[in-house]
C-alpha cells in the first residue's frame, strides 16, 4: 500500500473587499467577499515543505486588491474571470483557479451622493473555474427570502406510524433561495442575465400555485431554461422556513390561517438540479463546490 496527495488546492478565502468608485461627486461603491484558490504542479510543499511553486495566499490578496485598483471591478464575473485566468497565466506550475465572488448589496440614500444604506441579505454570487485556457461561470444569489400567503398546498403524503403532520391545502409557504446556474460560454449580459433570471424565479415562485416546494423548485429552474438560452442547468437548495397555524382554541379563539409561529428550525431542506437533457458537458463548471 502506498499514500497519495489526492485532489487539493489553495487560496484565500473570503477577503472583503469595497470599492468606492467615483463620477465627480456622485460615488459608488462595490462590496465584494473574494475567495481565490489555484491548483497545479503543488505536490512538493504538501510532501517536501518545498514552497517554490506555492504563490503565497497572501499575494493572492494582494492580487485581489490591486486588480480593484488597476482596472473597474465591472461585473463580478468578468472581475473573477481576469483574476483566475492572472493566476494560470502568471505561475507555470498554477493550472487552474477558482475564482468565488459574492457581491453584497448597498442602496443610495434618497438620492444622497456618498451615503448609502445596507440593502436586503441577498448576495449576487459567482463561481469562475480556470483550466489552462478554458472557463466555466457559475453564477447565481443566495439568501433570496420570499413567502406567499396563500396558494401552497401540501397533501398526498404516506402516513405511517411516526406521521403527524396534518393535511393542508391552504399554508404560508417561504424559503431562502439559494440558486446558482450555469451559463453555456462566456459571451453572456451578466448583469442584465442575472436581473432576468432573479425576475424569473421570484415570479414564478409567486405565481405558480404549488403543490409541494419540491413542485416549485422544479417550476423555478424550469422557467430559467425555457427562457434563457445562455444557461444550461440550474441548481436551487431551498429551506422550507416552516409557519405553523397556531392552535388558538386553549382561548376559544379560531385561526383561520391569520396566527403562525415561524420556526426557525428544524426546517425542510428541499433541494434539486433541473437542466436541459442535451446540455454539453459541464466539465469543471461544479468541480469542488457543493452540490447544491
Ligand atoms: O413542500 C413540502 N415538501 C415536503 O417534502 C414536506 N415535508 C413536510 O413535512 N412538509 C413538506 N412540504
Amino acid at each position: 500500500m502506498a499514500i497519495v496527495l489526492g485532489d487539493n488546492q489553495y487560496g484565500k478565502a473570503e477577503n472583503r473587499l469595497v470599492v468606492v468608485s467615483r463620477d465627480g461627486a456622485v460615488h459608488r461603491i462595490k462590496d465584494l467577499t473574494v475567495s481565490t484558490s489555484l491548483r497545479g504542479d503543488l505536490a512538493d510543499t504538501h510532501l517536501t515543505g518545498d514552497n517554490s511553486k506555492v504563490l503565497a495566499t497572501d499575494t493572492q490578496k494582494n492580487t485581489v486588491h490591486a486588480f480593484a485598483k488597476q482596472a473597474p471591478v465591472g461585473e463580478i464575473e468578468d472581475f473573477a474571470l481576469r483574476l483566475g485566468r492572472h493566476f494560470v497565466s502568471s505561475q507555470e506550475a498554477i493550472t487552474g483557479a477558482r475564482v468565488l465572488v459574492d457581491e453584497h448589496s448597498w442602496e443610495r440614500i434618497e438620492d444622497h451622493d456618498h451615503a448609502f444604506v445596507s440593502g436586503s441579505a441577498e448576495k449576487r454570487t459567482t463561481a469562475v473555474t480556470v483550466d489552462g485556457d478554458r472557463a466555466w461561470v457559475v453564477s447565481g444569489l443566495r439568501d433570496l427570502v420570499v413567502l406567499k400567503s396563500t396558494g401552497s398546498e401540501f397533501h398526498g403524503f404516506p402516513r405511517d406510524e411516526y406521521t403527524t403532520l396534518r393535511e393542508t391545502d391552504d399554508r404560508v409557504l417561504a424559503t431562502s433561495v439559494t440558486a446558482r446556474w450555469r451559463y453555456r460560454g462566456g459571451d453572456v449580459d451578466w448583469a442584465g442575465a442575472h436581473a432576468a433570471i432573479r425576475r424569473l424565479l421570484l415570479t414564478t415562485f409567486a405565481g405558480r400555485h404549488s403543490l409541494s416546494l419540491q413542485q416549485t423548485l422544479y417550476a423555478m429552474g424550469e422557467a430559467v431554461l425555457l427562457a434563457r438560452p445562455e444557461v444550461a442547468e440550474v441548481r436551487l437548495s431551498m429551506p422550507n422556513k416552516h409557519h405553523f397555524a397556531v392552535d388558538l382554541s386553549p382561548f376559544g379563539l379560531a385561526n383561520d390561517n391569520e396566527v403562525f409561529h415561524a420556526a426557525d428550525r428544524p426546517y425542510g431542506l428541499i433541494e434539486g438540479s433541473v437542466l436541459r437533457d442535451d446540455a454539453e458537458d459541464p466539465g469543471l463548471a461544479w468541480h469542488t463546490l457543493p452540490t447544491f
